[in-house]
């Protein structure tokens, strides 16, 4: 079966600054899949390749098995996308933008049915969108997206600006489409969230894809996935606590972090670490959660790559985007 998202070597360069390095990522028909990564990891840069917004400096990449470059409008036509701040025009209404983007895709949508799906008022839609909160104009951005039920949707941030209400419905609205057979590709910050819907994940750090898989593997590739948290009394030698070499300690003040795989005994460990000289006085165990696989896989790095976050890119360099219109 063609992948719905493929891409190789796929590496763009602003500069000094490697915004994504050699990403090779496939994400098949129907996979809900989260694309994670910390402030500048280079998420938002490779979607807009996947839409032809950026051109790649290196590498491929195929969306339903085409070419952005060259079949970008036979693309949208099956793909919606809710992009990093959506521009939505402020003197149209909700209903005006709900009728261009289904005009634009020959849909058979109503405004209603789409205003229902997300969550927004009907009588906020005959507004004009300059008086709407973050939050409208998410869900308005949300509900163009969803324009004639497309094959794939591109989701960059979909929780920005929502509540925890909605983004409960945004959660549920993922999970709708992908049981219609829909593929959800979507970028967040919101680990909960995606930890709720996503078949698999991928992990970006300084443009670099650290880690993809289910979390349930990523969470046995750390170390089997349990974390015991340990408070302990005395002073912390850290040093010492470094030297256990069967688990990876972090350490906040007076408290203790321990990665490690499920058959590590717990009797042993507290053992091993009150002989660095200090007294444990509380101990929980719980399995990893996508927040402690997100740290461990983008807590690392030198900070002297090329590809380093936010270094400093001079603003004359923004213009090597080269924006394309769809
Ligand atoms: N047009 C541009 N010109 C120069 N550098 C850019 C440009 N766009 C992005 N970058 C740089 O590329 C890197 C990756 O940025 P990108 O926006 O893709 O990250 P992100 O993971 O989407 O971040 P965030 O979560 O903050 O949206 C950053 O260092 C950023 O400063």
């Amino acid at each position: 079966m063609t992948p719905v998202i493929e891409t190789s070597g796929l590496t763009k360069q602003y500069g000094e600054v490697r915004a994504v390095s050699d990403l090779t990522l496939t994400v098949k028909p129907g996979e809900v899949f989260g694309f994670l990564g910390p402030n500048g990891a280079g998420k938002s840069t490779t979607i807009d390749m996947l839409l032809d917004y950026v051109r790649p400096t290196a590498g491929t990449v195929r969306v339903f098995g085409l070419d952005p470059r060259a079949d970008i409008k036979e693309i949208h036509a099956r793909m919606g996308v809710l992009p990093d701040g959506v521009a939505l025009y402020d003197r149209l209404t909700g209903r005006h933008h709900l009728e261009f983007a289904i005009g634009v895709k020959g849909a058979d949508d109503t405004v209603e049915d789409l205003l229902d799906r997300v969550s927004l008022d009907r009588v906020a839609a005959t507004r004009r969108v300059g008086s709407y909160s973050r939050g409208m104009r998410q869900r308005l951005a949300l509900a163009m997206a969803l324009v004639g039920s497309p094959d794939l949707l591109v989701l960059d941030e979909p929780q920005n600006g929502l509540d925890p209400h909605g983004m409960r419905e945004m959660r549920d609205i993922i999970c709708a489409e992908a049981d219609r057979g829909a593929t959800v590709f979507f970028s967040s910050h919101i680990l909960s969230e995606v930890e709720a819907v996503a078949d698999r994940v991928g992990i970006m750090n300084r443009g670099v894809l650290v880690a993809v898989d289910s979390i349930d593997s990523l969470r046995t590739d750390l170390e089997g996935g349990v974390i015991v948290d340990l408070v302990v009394e005395g002073a912390v030698d850290e040093d010492a606590l470094a030297a256990i070499d069967y688990v990876t300690i972090g350490v906040v003040g007076q408290s203790l972090t321990v990665e490690c795989s499920q058959d590590v005994q717990k009797s042993a460990l507290i053992a091993d670490i009150e002989a660095t000289g200090v007294t444990v006085t509380d101990v929980g165990t719980r399995r990893a959660s996508l927040e402690d696989l997100f740290t461990a896989f983008t807590t690392d790095v030198d900070s002297t790559d090329q590809s380093t976050v936010g270094a400093g890119v001079p603003e004359s360099e923004t213009d090597e985007t080269q924006e394309v219109t769809a």
